[in-house]
């Protein structure tokens, strides 16, 4: 079965954007795990324009399910991570100043720091994971740092479902199929959505978790609207 993890970035940045506590993250989380989630994700990035380091600290004891913090293991998100400890560690090559993800790692340039960092963070029983493009020598590469997992970067496949293009679900076909020989276990994320989620679901042998909040957040408030507007018309009109 696929685990959904929600990420709740998104929620952070509604948040920010007023500079109060509205709305809630940690409330969010909880009830994104009572609703059925069977994890939850943030992705820190250093200028936290979204998640702060402090979410992640406030949001351990929150997360009953399966927490996974996703980021670039830069000093200080190394430090916050072995100190808090979450189930999965999901490494992204982000630049600093990246909107968002927009490449898997090259795991054969990096092998050797990668390797490093995946052994302290397994000794520190944090489940491990590495954000990797479709590509079948990444794969072989992510297999040679001892990483737990894969997460494939999604978002190429997302674009070309979109446009109608489904051969674009090909190359994560086999690179799911060479992971698992590999002895590798398959997540995967960015961009992902109610539109594309059953057809990628169907088709990724062995996927583990799936990860998804930019979607998943636009499509509850679109799903949401009807009702809250409703409310305010019965109370404005009665
Ligand atoms: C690795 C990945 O695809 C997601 O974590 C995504 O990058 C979310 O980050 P933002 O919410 O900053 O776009
Ligand atoms: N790891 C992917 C993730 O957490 C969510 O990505 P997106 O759904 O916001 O694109």
């Amino acid at each position: 079965m696929t685990k959904l993890s929600v990420n709740i970035n998104k929620i952070a940045t509604l948040r920010n954007a007023r500079g109060g506590n509205m709305p809630n993250l940690l409330k969010v989380a909880k009830d994104v795990q009572i609703f059925g989630a069977e994890g939850i994700t943030i992705h820190p990035r250093p200028d936290e324009r979204h998640i702060r380091y402090q979410d992640a600290y406030d949001l351990k004891p929150i997360v009953i399910t399966e927490y996974n913090i996703e980021g670039n293991p830069m000093d200080d998100f190394i430090k916050m991570v072995l100190q808090i400890k979450p189930a999965q560690v999901t490494l992204v090559p982000d630049a600093v100043d990246a909107i968002t993800s927009n490449a898997g790692w090259d795991t054969i340039k990096h092998t050797d720091f990668l390797k490093e960092i995946i052994a302290e963070f397994k000794r520190n029983k944090i489940r491990t994971s590495i954000f990797v493009d479709p590509n079948l020598k990444m794969i072989e590469g992510a297999a040679e740092t001892g990483t737990d997992r894969i997460e494939l970067y999604t978002e190429e496949f997302a674009k070309q479902y979109s446009l109608g293009n489904k051969e674009a679900i090909r190359p994560y076909i086999e690179c799911a199929i060479l992971a698992h020989k590999l002895g590798l276990g398959i997540n995967a994320g960015h961009d992902l959505s109610l539109e594309n989620i059953k057809f990628f679901k169907e088709n990724i042998p062995n996927l583990l978790e799936v990860s998804i909040g930019h979607a998943l957040i636009c499509e509850a408030l679109y799903d949401g609207l009807e009702k809250v507007i409703g409310e305010y018309l019965k109370k404005l009109k009665s």
